[in-house]
């Protein structure tokens, strides 16, 4: 497995207020890691701040993606890595398609914003990703607009386009938690099989720590923007450190 991200004794602050502290992890390809904390602990923070997103700044420690500082990144370079490297899927993934646009005209522009691509080659894409992920009747998908398309739909069709680019990295900001139970099952089973079809690393931040133990590999419990555990998921859920993650665990998995 080759190490993708690292992050080196990371401080996050918001203008004045700091929200992370200390922060070391790191994401092999095909890892999937879990975020876990209760709610203002830090976890989007986090994610936002992989990808320079508006709001955070670090400001110690390093980001390293492959090795390469994010933080020295300029924005020309930080927007090929989003999306094309790293991609982002969230709590409600209308983000990831315009109200006014069909599913294909979201899916040519996300994909000739970073390859030069014709129409037809990257529907095919999509049509292809849409069928590994077992999405019902892709060429309908493609010519609806996001109104047409259930909650459940929407989202499955948001991981779906996170996917167009064949990123190394997915990150995941609560993608199940607007969505019925049986739903996001089916959410959690589709971030399964990216990895074991892509091999694509992913960072599911979620307050459901039965979600966590089902699919990831790795788990950070973040306690007021500390880690209070961090380690092989079953290990730490098994045998946790801090006073912090044992009533986490107990509260939510008896
Ligand atoms: N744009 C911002 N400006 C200033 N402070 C912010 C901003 N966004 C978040 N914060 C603060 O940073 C802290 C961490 O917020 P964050 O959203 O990362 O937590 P979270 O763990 O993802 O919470 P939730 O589970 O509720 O989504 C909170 O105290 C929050 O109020």
């Amino acid at each position: 497995m080759t190490e993708l991200l690292k992050f080196q004794n990371v401080n996050i602050s918001y203008e004045k207020k700091q929200v992370l502290y200390d922060i070391s992890f790191s994401l092999s390809s095909g890892e999937i890691l879990g975020i876990v904390g209760n709610s203002g602990c830090g976890k989007s923070t986090l994610l936002k701040s992989i990808l320079s997103l508006e709001g955070p700044k670090v400001t110690k420690g390093d980001i390293l993606f492959k090795d390469m500082s994010l933080l020295s990144l300029n924005n020309e370079d930080m927007r090929q890595i989003r999306g094309k490297s790293i991609s982002m899927v969230f709590q409600e993934s209308g983000i990831h398609t315009n109200p006014l646009k069909t599913v294909s005209d979201t899916v040519f522009e996300s994909m000739r914003a970073h390859c030069a691509i014709s129409k037809r080659d990257a529907l095919d894409t999509a049509v292809h990703i849409f069928e590994s992920l077992s999405l019902p009747d892709p060429e309908r998908i493609l010519s609806s607009y996001p109104f047409e398309l259930s909650g459940g739909m929407n989202q499955r069709v948001g991981i779906a386009l996170a996917m167009l680019n064949k990123p190394s990295i997915i990150l995941a900001d609560e993608p199940t938690s607007a969505l019925d139970p049986i739903v996001a099952v089916q959410i959690v089973n589709e971030l399964k099989s990216l990895r074991e079809k892509y091999n694509t690393a992913i960072i599911l931040v979620t307050h459901n720590i039965k979600i966590a133990r089902s699919i990831t590999d790795t788990i950070m419990v973040l306690h007021h923007g500390k880690i209070a555990d961090y380690g092989n998921t079953k290990e730490v859920l098994s045998s946790p450190k801090s006073e912090f993650t044992k009533e986490l665990i107990l509260s939510a998995l008896g």
